[in-house]
């Protein structure tokens, strides 16, 4: 998928190692840099692929992603603001529907940052009664970042929904989720956590004392991957399992299997914005020893 992204034809290059492309109507931004290559769609800010040198990518996308305008994306890091979940319509708010602007590009020797901007309408208005200005600063190198920052006088909830791409979602252990979550699979029932997490089975829970960093040990592929949160209050661990997977029309049946979503939440404690205090949360990504 990163390859086929990487050949699409360019629209423009606004650096060396960035060029603006499309993926069917979607505008999205490559990333060639000899630290990564990677690829963040405008629609979102959305994180699509990362692939540090001399690894293979770290982020899943899905191969029947629509590339409908509107339509969520399936995979990367997808912004989910200013809501999380079901807790209004769209699901998981409309940031990640919506079309960003891309504010700036800075290439360096050791990275590439990118900064998209998404402000409120007439549309995000009547979707939700706040001004807003939210940042997405996206840092693509050896390590990847994607942060936000809500600027305005509200409290909204929302995660970083990070897609991790993983040999076998059997032989895989998330640690670092913290001793409790709710179980939104058995209807919001508190669960505690002995030892790591193995996503064997549809997992959708909610960790609400999370340690800052997650650890996805893929052992199948005989790699770690660690997630740096920042600013959360929750870890969010989703996988939809086997019958949840063939009921969803951009996820390929099998590819369940070859998942695991790490969230860098605040759920149980809202994000709260106010005149000079912007609210930031914030991931990273990094391959681990
Ligand atoms: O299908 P969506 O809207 O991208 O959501 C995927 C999943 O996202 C997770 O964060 C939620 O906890 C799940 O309940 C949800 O099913």
């Amino acid at each position: 998928m990163l390859d086929e992204l990487l050949a699409l034809p360019i629209d423009q290059q606004p650096a060396p190692a960035v060029s603006r492309r499309r993926m069917g109507r979607i505008p999205v931004v490559v990333v060639d840099h000899a630290a990564a290559r990677a690829v963040v769609s405008e629609q979102g800010a959305q994180l699509l692929a990362w692939q540090p040198a001399g690894a293979e990518p770290v982020v899943w996308l899905s191969e029947k992603t629509a590339w409908t305008p509107g339509v969520a994306i399936r995979g990367g890091i997808p912004v989910c603001w200013p809501w999380f979940g079901g807790a209004g319509s769209p699901a998981h708010g409309f940031a990640r529907t919506s079309l960003w602007e891309l504010e700036q590009v800075e290439e360096e020797d050791a990275e590439v940052r990118l900064a998209f901007v998404l402000r409120s309408s007439p549309e995000t208005l009547a979707l939700w009664p706040h001004a807003f200005t939210l940042t997405a600063r996206i840092r693509i190198g050896a390590e990847c970042t994607v942060e936000i920052e809500a600027q305005g006088e509200h409290r909204s909830t929302g995660a970083l929904h990070t897609y991790l791409d993983v040999a076998e979602a059997d032989a895989t252990r998330v640690t670092g989720l913290g001793p409790e979550y709710v179980d939104k699979v058995h209807g919001d029932a508190p669960g505690r956590q002995d030892g790591p997490l193995v996503p064997d089975e549809r997992v959708d829970r909610i960790y609400t004392r999370p340690e800052p960093v997650s650890r996805v040990e893929d052992a199948a592929r005989g790699r770690v991957v660690e997630v740096h949160h920042r600013g959360h209050s929750d870890v969010v661990a989703w996988n939809p399992g086997e019958e949840l997977a063939a009921g969803m029309a951009d996820v390929p049946d099998d590819a369940y299997r070859r998942f695991v979503c790490v969230e860098t939440a605040r759920i149980e404690s809202p994000l709260t914005a106010g005149p000079g205090r912007p609210a930031v949360l914030g991931t990273t990504l990094r391959i681990g020893g």
